[in-house]
């Protein structure tokens, strides 16, 4: 998917929503637990009650890669499931990979072409031949860790490298890779005042936006300072959502959560 297809989706629905599919056992319905493919039915019940509501889905690998072969068979019956019924929903493989060049080609063939997501997150740590190979996808994304929304974000990312922080090194140096047009870029929703200073050296690139909800972060905030000519963001939101409730009405509890996000994220997209 181009950039352009996500931003005309995100008009269209007037939501820039990203629902994180990060299923644990221990938190889904206790009668889903007898199904064949737990992981998979809740995904498919959470998808069929919000997939008008949001314009992408974002599965964390860990919480597929804990449950062995059966988490990974879960997650590869997800993307199918997105790709082939909601194929105009952009998805993202949160696996935050990166490495050798020969190893990162094998990661991004993984996710990229095996798998089909049309992004993938990458730490950029090991610098620019870790995550070229990413980026020789067409229509495809590199979601590259910028400013990330924990605690620990400040033992790293804001030091002063060359009188300037990490993160904003990562962001100016990110520009000059082969293909740089295919990356986009995590910044917390906690992190709403480096919002004016991030956009000052990205001012289109997409934001994949986290923190919204259970870590605490203001979408008021995040639209002020973030949003772009073309939107430009796409804000995440897992728990708040997909563990509304715990019951049987947990695809509907939900979706109305969703939906307030939506609502929310209808009204920002009115003011700029
Ligand atoms: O790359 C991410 O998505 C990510 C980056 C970041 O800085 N912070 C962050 O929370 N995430 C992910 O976003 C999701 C947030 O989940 P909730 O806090 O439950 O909404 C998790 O899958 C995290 O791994």
């Amino acid at each position: 998917m181009t950039t352009q297809q996500l931003t005309e989706q995100i008009r269209k629905k007037k939501s820039f929503l990203c629902i994180g599919l990060d299923v644990d056992l221990n938190k889904i319905p206790k009668h889903l637990l007898t199904e064949e493919d737990p992981i998979f039915a809740f995904n498919k019940a959470i998808i069929d009650a919000t997939h008008h509501l949001c314009v992408a889905y974002k599965p964390n690998t860990a919480f597929y890669e804990a449950y062995g072969l059966k988490g990974w068979k879960a997650l590869e019956k997800t993307i199918m499931y997105l790709n082939v019924k909601h194929p105009e929903i952009f998805t993202i493989a949160d696996a935050k990979r990166g490495d050798i060049g020969n190893t990162s080609r094998m990661y991004a063939k993984a996710f990229l072409e095996d798998l089909e997501f049309d992004s993938v997150t990458v730490a950029p740590y090991m610098g620019k031949d870790s995550v070229e190979p990413f980026l020789e996808f067409k229509n495809k994304h590199t979601i590259l860790l910028a400013l990330t929304s924990n605690a620990g974000a400040f033992d790293f990312q804001t030091l002063s490298v060359n009188q300037k922080e990490l993160y904003k090194q990562v962001l100016e140096t990110s520009k000059t890779w082969e293909n740089s047009e295919n990356l986009m870029y995590v910044v917390g929703a906690t992190k709403a005042e480096y919002f004016a200073d991030i956009r000052n050296i990205i001012p289109e690139a997409f934001l994949l936006v986290p923190g919204v909800g259970a870590q605490g972060g203001n979408l008021q905030d995040v639209c002020k300072y973030g949003m772009s000519s073309n939107v430009g963001l796409l804000v995440n939101s897992s728990r708040g959502i997909i563990y509304a409730s715990n019951r049987g009405d947990f695809a509907q509890a939900a979706a109305q959560k969703a939906e307030d996000l939506q609502k929310d994220m209808a009204q920002e997209l009115i003011k700029y």
